[in-house]
């Protein structure tokens, strides 16, 4: 079977949980464990075998993944990556639709459908191998989470023998099933046949763009959810391939740390030369942790575990990094803490500064704020952040270019 594969990138005005760090990257190009959220999911794509083409689809300005596409044409010579850009946000299957005959061009038979802000061990073959032991049109990635962060999610009611998925709901209002959508998805191509009949249903809503190709009035986007998954629920065309690896959502700008710390012990079971090691004459590492080649540490450093050092980073004598990522060209000064945080880029820490979170209490959360209180524990420091000598920076966020001369906590300093 030759598949193709989809990343849906979404586009700026999405990335508001993820403030401050979106005002300078979009969350799927954020780094995560040394390389691009989406990064983590081309490089499981490229282990299918026969998958020769990535379209990511989104409605950021082209520009935005030249770069990057680049870089993954280096590394992944045998496959075409490309970027496809709606006029305007389609919804989740708006842009599958409008870029249908973009994707069915070499007749591929199945057509991998991935979430870009979603972190898991993509277990893509497995999938795939599941969804040819079926007759339904789409297997679809399922895992459990507690009970009470279900209804965030797309939650499903599957067969326990067969895995065919009876009900789909899109973030139902009462509790419905703890086995929820990760947004990881293989469909057959029949499955444009089934978009057509979904578009059909919202017929009103249609019109005809200069190039004569049917288009939704604005508000009224094509969801792969409501309009695509609970209808083949419906008709039992639906299967769900349970994951028993990791997964978790990217939402808030805080959630980039646990999945930072997944992937990190990903590679260490995986590519563990990929990681940094405990030397005679380096820094004390502990567990997982990753330092881009260009990044100086002092040799009396202790960093790790969940530490992610980015390119050009200066790290001082007696520092003490944990649960964090260090992103480009930041400088950390002698005896500094950084804890459960994330540093923007070309921040400066003061001596003696300690700049902390606390852990996530939940691992489900979405939000950043409830009741108007901030309630993500992550601390984050924007790009350009100074902080001065002998500070405390406490469960904060701060946004890009201030220079924090005093202590403060449980606060996001605008
Ligand atoms: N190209 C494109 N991408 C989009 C659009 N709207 C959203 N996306 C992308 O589609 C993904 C889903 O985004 P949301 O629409 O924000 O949905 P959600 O709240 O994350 O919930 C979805 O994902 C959950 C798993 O993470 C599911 O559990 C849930 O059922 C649902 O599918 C994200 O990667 C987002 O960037 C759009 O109009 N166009």
């Amino acid at each position: 079977m030759h598949p193709k594969a989809i990343i849906l990138v979404g586009g700026p005005s999405r990335g508001t949980r993820f403030r401050p760090l979106s005002l300078n990257v979009p969350k799927p190009l954020f780094p995560v464990a040394g390389k691009p959220v989406i990064a983590h999911h081309i490089a499981a794509l490229s282990k299918i075998e026969d998958l020769k083409e990535i379209l990511l689809i989104g409605f950021f300005e082209d520009s935005v993944f030249a770069s990057f596409l680049q870089d993954a044409a280096r590394e992944y010579p045998n496959l075409h990556i490309r970027y496809l850009r709606e006029y305007q946000s389609l919804g989740t299957a708006g842009g599958l639709y409008h870029f249908r005959d973009e994707i069915l061009r070499g007749n591929p038979e199945q057509v991998f459908v991935l979430h870009a802000d979603v972190a898991c061990t993509f277990p893509l073959i497995a999938m795939k191998k599941a969804h040819e032991g079926h007759r339904g049109l789409c297997t679809i990635l399922g895992t459990k989470v507690p009970r009470e962060a279900a209804n965030n999610f797309g939650c499903l009611v599957a067969k326990p023998d067969t895995n065919e998925v009876l009900h789909y709901v899109e973030k139902p209002e009462s509790f419905i099933s703890n086995l929820i959508s990760c947004g990881v998805y293989l469909f057959d191509c029949a499955i444009f046949d089934e978009i057509r009949k979904a578009l059909e249903n919202k017929k009103g809503n249609v019109e005809t763009d200069i190039y004569g190709r049917e288009v939704f009035q604005d508000g009224n986007k094509l969801r792969l959810e409501q309009d695509l998954l609970r209808p083949l629920a419906q008709s039992r065309k639906l299967f769900v391939y349970e994951t028993e690896g990791f997964w978790r959502q990217i939402k808030t700008s805080g959630s980039a740390v646990p999945v930072n710390g997944l992937y990190l012990e990903q590679l260490l079971q995986t590519n563990p030369e990929k990681l940094a090691k405990n030397l005679p004459n380096g820094p004390e590492i502990v567990g997982a942790v990753y330092i881009h080649p260009t990044a100086v540490i002092d040799p009396k450093a202790k960093l790790g575990p969940n530490v992610s050092i980015g390119p050009n980073v200066v790290v001082g004598k007696g520092t003490r990094i944990r649960d964090a990522i260090i992103l480009d060209n930041v400088d950390i000064k002698q005896n500094a803490c950084v804890l459960h945080a994330i540093v923007g880029w070309n921040s400066k820490i003061g001596c003696w500064s300690r700049v902390e979170g606390t852990p996530p209490s939940a691992h489900h959360s979405t939000s950043v704020t409830k009741n108007g209180v901030k309630v993500q524990s992550i601390t984050i420091l924007g790009k350009e952040v100074g902080i001065k000598d002998e500070i405390i920076i406490r469960n904060c966020i701060v946004l890009p270019h201030k220079e924090l001369k005093q202590s403060c906590e449980n606060e996001i300093v605008m």
